[in-house]
């Protein structure tokens, strides 16, 4: 039986670490805060980040990282991107030689501009061929809740992919194997800022004919980023591209969507992160540094632009949404 460690209790980790439990794998959770693991353990809950959700009583919680990696060969990384760098830092002494690590995290760094893989293999030094990413439509809640999704796991070396699919695979989740780890990394980050869009459309009364546009077009963005990364155009047209995104686009669940809904309805930048109750809308950073990203490889990204422009340089939603019906039109 493969054991897992799951280091991040926040809404995604913990949902996670309970499909691994439901499909028969050994896991212990790392949480930051003691009070956190103690809920996990002992009450089977985490009313932190998933109110009225019970956790299978297999499933170990601790606030020691060594506890929690000690034995582990499949090392499951859930905490935000910014953060992971500096988490990785203070694990990597503690991680077992030949373990398979899973990045959840959606993501782009800040000023590396690297990806989370890249991040992984740099702070601890494992081989690529170790380093795995999961993504797909996944909104936590439902996953908890048992509600049925499919996800993508990408690793370069198959025999690891397959190991992982097993450690995860449920009668309520599907995960697919898939070599492209570039397509899930850019997928899953991408759609986070074009949720974000998303919900700044409908936060400022506009319908499913723009929400439908901004997927759209969205998605024609990610694919030009992709493939100048090096990505599979197909992967994107797959569970970690256009499923997360409609997914994220569409759900009043997700926290990207949600905080971009409080901008357009006139909220400050602090009030949409209150909407979120604390947790990570990835996209907030990320559209800055998939910006950076995609112009230092001559690509547009228009929609990404505008994100960036209206969460960090002050531009209204309804100058942004000017600005992007401004530009000269062209061919599909
Ligand atoms: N929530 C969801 O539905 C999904 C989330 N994801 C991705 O999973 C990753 C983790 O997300 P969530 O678990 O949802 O986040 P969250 O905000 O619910 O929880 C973050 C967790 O990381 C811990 N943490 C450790 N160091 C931290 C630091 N320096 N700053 C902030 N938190 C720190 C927190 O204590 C918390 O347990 C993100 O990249 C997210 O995009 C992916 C799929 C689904
Ligand atoms: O990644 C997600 C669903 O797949 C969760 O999206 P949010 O981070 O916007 O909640």
């Amino acid at each position: 039986m493969s054991k897992a460690a799951v280091l991040g209790a926040g809404s995604w980790g913990t949902a996670f670490a309970k499909v691994l439990a439901d499909a028969g794998t050994d896991v212990t959770m790392w949480a930051r805060r003691p009070e956190v693991a103690e809920a996990i353990s002992v009450d089977h809950q985490n009313p932190f980040y998933l109110e009225g959700i019970t956790l299978p009583p297999s499933l170990k919680a601790t606030s020691d990282h060594r506890l929690a990696l000690e034995g582990a060969d499949i090392v499951v990384l859930a905490v935000p991107s910014q953060s992971l760098r500096e988490n990785l830092g203070a694990w990597t002494s503690s991680i077992e030689p030949d373990s398979t690590l899973l990045s959840l995290a959606k993501g782009i760094e800040s000023g590396t501009l690297m990806r989370m893989s890249q991040v992984i293999s740099q702070v601890t030094g494992a081989d690529p061929s170790r380093v795995a990413v999961l993504s797909g439509p996944n909104l936590a809640r439902e996953i908890a809740a048992g509600q049925p999704a499919a996800t993508v796991i990408a690793c370069t070396d198959s025999v690891r992919a397959v190991d992982l699919q097993k450690a995860c695979a449920t009668g309520y989740f599907r995960p697919y194997t898939n070599p492209d780890v570039i397509g899930c990394e850019v997928g899953g980050a991408c759609k986070n800022v074009i949720a974000l869009a998303c919900g700044m459309a409908s936060g400022i009364g506009l319908g499913e004919n723009t929400n439908a546009t901004i997927i759209t077009r969205g998605l024609a963005e990610m694919i030009r980023l992709g493939v100048a990364l090096g990505a599979n155009p197909a992967t994107l047209a797959g569970l970690a591209g256009v499923g997360d995104l409609v997914a994220t686009c569409s759900s009043p669940l997700s926290r990207n969507r949600t905080f971009g809904h409080h901008l357009g309805a006139g909220g400050s930048m602090e009030s949409a992160q209150q909407a979120t109750k604390g947790q990570v809308a990835e996209g907030v950073k990320s559209c800055t540094s998939v910006r950076a990203l995609a112009a230092s490889h001559d690509v547009e990204m228009p929609l990404t632009e505008a994100v960036h422009l209206v969460c960090h340089e002050g531009m209204s939603v309804p100058d942004a949404v000017g600005l992007l019906l401004g530009r000269r039109t062209k061919p599909e």
